[in-house]
């Protein structure tokens, strides 16, 4: 065969054998680029959230492995830090502001009648309407505006400054200032001494008892507190965080247990540990008078087997007037109390329950309470209070 033949036929070969390659690979019909998968991301276990339900049903279960963590530290929580309360000193005069209310219906209101030219009957009509709206009384009332027409008469003409100082003696005649009003807190030897309060719940009670304390350790005396309020659980916890706040020891019982027990353990617990002051909270429930008398002198009964009790305070809301007053003679009647510690004042008109509440029990008021803030109880002092309700 010619060699142009022999390489015909190469070539030949060659053609088929490429179309039958070509015939073989080609793809069947125009297909789509794969999907491009993300590439699996696996997540250690004990990292992935938990299924919905999952928490609930973590105690019902035993399925969710332990974790595989080391266990932790033991968790320390700190002890909540100890506040070092201001000393009781001056705290009238910084909280004289809040006596607001007072001051314009018993001070400036009263200071406009009398400066008026004429004083006829019916500015005197007003001015006692003045001083019953501010609960003053009706006997105190009356009292203060015989005094004031009589110096009024002997004056004549009046200056301003005339009528604010005939004013400002009144009303401290009225309220009394040679009352004994200091707290009788000083410990006898190795004894505490205690302070039971006592009044109708709502008043301010155990708010009153823990700014006692703080007041107290502000001026130097270390408090042991009892929480025989076992009636309402919540009180023995307010008077906790109180005390804990100021390094008290807070004596309490079991919720709806013996308040003489309470009161008899914050005693022993006060002299084990030779504290200065016992303050007892009591609850005082208004059931009836022979059930308040039968609670009440048995705290008193036991406490006296192991200390005196110095101080009987109780607690009046300002802001309850004439059904206050009510509620607070029962208890006068039943304990003798030695003290009362007014609270609300701030923000009441009402400033003249001072006068009708002293008159009505007989007892000073020692202490009053100016606001919800821990440092807002101050001991009372009847010319701050005046010069206060008639303005520099
Ligand atoms: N504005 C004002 N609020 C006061 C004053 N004293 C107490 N309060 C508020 O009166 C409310 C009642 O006080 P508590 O101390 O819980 O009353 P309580 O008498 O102890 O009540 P019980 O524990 O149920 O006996 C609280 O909101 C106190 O903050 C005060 O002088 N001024």
């Amino acid at each position: 065969m010619e060699p142009i033949g022999i390489i015909a036929i190469a070539v030949a070969i060659l053609v088929l054998a490429a179309g039958s390659m070509f015939l073989l690979l080609r793809p069947r019909g125009k297909a789509a680029p794969p999907p491009v998968e993300p590439p699996e991301v696996r997540i250690p276990e004990e990292t992935q959230a938990p299924p919905k339900g999952a928490v609930e049903d973590q105690e019902a279960t035993t399925t969710i492995p332990p974790p595989r963590t080391m266990p932790a530290e033991p968790m320390v929580v700190p002890p909540p830090a100890v506040e070092i309360p201001p000393p009781s000193a001056g705290r009238m005069v910084r909280l004289r502001a809040r006596l607001a209310r007072s001051q314009n219906t018993l001070g400036k209101g009263l200071l406009e009648l009398l400066s008026r030219d004429r004083l006829d009957d019916d500015t005197w009509d007003e001015i006692e309407e003045t001083l019953i709206t501010a609960d003053v009384g009706i006997a105190p009332t009356q009292a203060m505006v015989q005094d004031l027409r009589t110096q009024v008469k002997v004056l004549g003409s009046r200056t301003p400054d005339e009528v604010r100082a005939l004013l400002r003696k009144e009303l401290l005649t009225q309220i009394g200032t040679d009352l004994d009003r200091t707290l009788h807190v000083q410990p006898h030897g190795e004894r505490p001494a205690v302070v039971l309060v006592v009044g109708v719940n709502g008043t301010g009670k155990t708010t009153t008892t823990g700014k006692l304390a703080r007041s107290l350790v502000g001026d130097g005396r270390s408090v042991v507190l009892g929480a025989a309020d076992t009636f309402r659980a919540a009180a023995a916890d307010q008077l906790q965080t109180w005390g804990d706040r100021v390094g008290a020891e807070v004596v309490r019982g079991p919720e709806g247990g013996d308040p003489a027990s309470v009161a008899f353990d914050a005693v022993a617990k006060g002299t084990a540990d030779k504290a200065d002051v016992v303050i007892v909270d009591t609850a005082g429930r208004l059931h009836t008078k022979t059930g308040l008398m039968d609670e009440l002198g048995k705290v008193k009964r036991v406490i006296e087997k192991k200390a005196t009790v110095d101080e009987v305070l109780l607690v009046l809301d300002a802001t309850t007037g004439q059904n206050g007053m009510r509620q607070a003679q029962v208890f006068a009647e039943v304990v003798d109390v030695t003290g009362i510690a007014l609270t609300k004042l701030d923000g009441t008109a009402k400033g003249g329950i001072i006068i009708s509440v002293q008159r009505e029990l007989g007892v000073p008021v020692k202490l009053v309470g100016l606001g919800e803030g821990p440092d807002d109880l101050a001991p009372f002092d009847p010319e701050v209070f005046v010069d206060a309700l008639l303005g520099d």
